[in-house]
């Protein structure tokens, strides 16, 4: 272990990094355009820098590639706080493309390579728009037993699979309870699920969500997730309950507009997105 850490600082301490944080979903990015960095190692990575208090605290980590699409700008290895690398990221993707652009790395818009396909990003000044693929998988009115109840679901997948559930009142809504049971519940196995707890509200005669999402990989409630709240938005208007563009408003307090393109079938997710801090790391991080 102490030999483990002690290559990784290594070859970490003279790189910079970088905090980001789209709505309250925060991560890590280091640049990785010459593959200095394995897999293995972003792995090893994420889960010493996301520990919260004993080291830098993060939602996720991010590694940003060279890609192997002629399209695409750049590309990435999104890893989730527990090491776990995922297909894809909404807020991840706007903040990175951010601080990507900040850098002057990308043109603006331009093109993310991630396992889940190419992903369209637009900045425009603090707001960043991401284009996610067309959600697939769509299952209405699952009804999922538990030990001691019953729960009806809908699923979706816009780049990460998503159960979304609605809750009469979201505020005392069980999430760190009923969100781990669906999580890993006997039907989204091998992979699992993130879990959406939805409500509808109205404002000024327009409706809005409001979400609160517990995170497969970080294995708690965050403050937002943009591709929970694409999925939750897609399934209701699939249910008829709002229409587009749907405001989705986040645990964080932030509001995410979702949007589709009818022609395209593809999902918009809009909102602001910060450039937190640069920094070098000492030994301790990753102790
Ligand atoms: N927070 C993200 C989703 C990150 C991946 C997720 N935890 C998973 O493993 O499926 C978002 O903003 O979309």
């Amino acid at each position: 272990m102490n030999n483990e850490i002690n290559s990784l600082f290594l070859k970490l301490k003279d790189e910079t990094l970088y905090k980001v944080s789209a709505s309250g979903n925060d991560f890590i990015v280091l640049l990785n355009f010459e593959g200095k960095f394995t897999p293995e190692e972003g792995t090893a990575l994420a889960k010493r820098l996301c520990r919260d208090k004993f080291s830098v605290s993060a939602d996720g980590f991010i590694l940003i590639e060279r890609p192997l699409h002629p399209q695409a700008h750049v590309a990435w290895k999104f890893f989730n706080r527990d090491g776990s690398i995922a297909e894809m990221c909404g807020n991840g993707a706007r903040a990175v493309a951010r601080l990507l652009y900040h850098l002057e790395l990308v043109p603006n818009p331009f093109y993310l390579e991630t396992l889940a396909g190419l992903i369209f990003c637009q900045v425009k000044g603090e707001r960043v728009k991401v284009a996610l693929g067309k959600p697939r998988d769509l299952k209405l009115n699952l009804a999922l037993k538990s030990d001691y109840d019953m729960y009806l679901v809908h699923f979706v997948n816009t780049g990460v699979p998503h159960v979304v559930l609605f809750w009469e009142d979201i505020d005392t809504a069980p999430v760190e309870k009923i969100g781990p049971l669906i999580r890993y519940h006997e039907s989204f196995k091998p992979a699992g699920t993130n879990v959406n707890f939805l409500q509808p509200l109205e404002e000024d005669g327009k409706t809005y969500l409001k979400i609160r999402t517990y995170e497969r990989g970080v294995e708690a409630e965050t403050l937002a997730c943009g591709t929970g709240a694409c999925a939750s938005a897609f399934i209701s208007v699939e249910l008829g309950l709002v229409n587009y563009p749907v405001s989705v408003l986040t645990r964080s307090g932030e509001l995410l507009i979702i949007d589709w393109d009818e022609e395209k079938e593809i999902l918009y997710l809009e909102g602001q997105a910060s450039l937190i801090f640069k920094f070098n790391i000492y030994q301790d991080a990753l102790k």
